[in-house]
């Protein structure tokens, strides 16, 4: 779906941002895209929708290079942005202008997402508020039904009970045509979604594994003291305890914490390859 190969690109000279990048997203996953901010999240994202362009390598979607931008990408792709500009029309309005670039736009799965989300369709999208307006460009993106979907920090600004409507109508969404990848600093809203996980750091991408994988390889739990527990490879102490990530030798099954796995990742790099090597 998604085949980056040996891209660079910097904003400003000798500042590189991306050094010799590779990346290959799959249909029928939903990644989660993990960074330190300044990472290259959203530039990454911008570069996969054709909105920014490699300085050298490749970045093409479906076969085709983002860079061109061309009738038959631009009907498979659509970006949430972190930040969106909406103009001033109603919720009606916006698709009856917007729909058309997306054959297999869905209104009744869009007026259902609206329901959920309890945003009224008369309502003009100046007059709403950011979560609201979020809201609607969520519903439209994921009614647009393109086979890639691309979202930036997508929960920032949506309210408590909003968030896990937003995990049901994602989860609802994806399909085995369908790749999805939000990128996110909110690691507990991701929670039991996302099936795969994408690092950047450092000009490259320095982890991308399911998470079926993750959890055969490591352990998570919370131990009382680390001195009796072996194969340590991140420990992360606070009042309940140790939480801790150790190398699954055996045929354990723990939940994976997002956070502590990114953690582990950015602390002690050079171990978790060798396991997942
Ligand atoms: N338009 C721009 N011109 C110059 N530098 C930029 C521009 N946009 C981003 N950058 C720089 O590129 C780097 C990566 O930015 P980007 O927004 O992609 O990171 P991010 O991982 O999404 O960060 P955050 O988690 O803070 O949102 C940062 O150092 C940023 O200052």
């Amino acid at each position: 779906m998604v085949n980056i190969q040996s891209l660079t690109f910097s904003y400003q000279k000798k500042k590189p941002l991306f050094t010799g990048l590779n990346l290959q997203l799959e249909a029928g996953h939903i990644y989660g895209l993990l960074g330190k901010n300044g990472a290259g999240k959203s530039t990454l994202l911008k570069q996969i929708a054709g909105l920014l362009f490699p300085d050298s390598g490749t970045c093409e979607v479906m076969g085709r290079p983002s860079a061109l931008r061309q009738p038959a990408f631009l009907q498979e792709i659509f970006l949430v942005p972190e930040e969106f500009y909406l103009p001033k029309v109603t919720v009606k309005q916006y698709v009856k202008v917007y729909a058309p670039f997306y054959p297999r736009f869905d209104e009744t799965a869009f007026n259902s997402y609206l329901q959920e989300f309890d945003i009224p369709g008369s309502q003009r999208l100046t007059e709403m508020s950011y979560g609201q307006k979020k809201k609607v460009l969520i519903s439209f993106a994921l009614a647009t039904n393109t086979r890639l979907l691309i979202m930036d920090e997508p929960t920032n600004g949506l309210d408590i009970p909003s968030k896990s409507q937003f995990r049901k109508v994602i989860a609802a969404a994806v399909s085995e045509e369908k790749c999805i990848m939000i990128s996110t600093h909110q690691v507990r809203d991701l929670d039991n979604l996302i099936d795969s996980i994408v690092v950047i750091d450092a000009h490259q991408i320095i982890f991308r594994e399911e998470v079926q994988t993750v959890t055969e390889k490591l352990t998570f739990k919370t131990v009382s003291h680390l001195e009796d527990t072996p194969h340590i490879l991140y420990a992360d102490t606070s009042l309940r305890g140790h939480t801790v990530i150790t190398k699954n030798t055996g045929e354990e099954h723990s939940k994976m914490d997002m956070e502590l796995l990114f953690n582990a990742i950015l602390k002690n790099q050079s171990s978790i390859r060798e396991i997942f090597r």
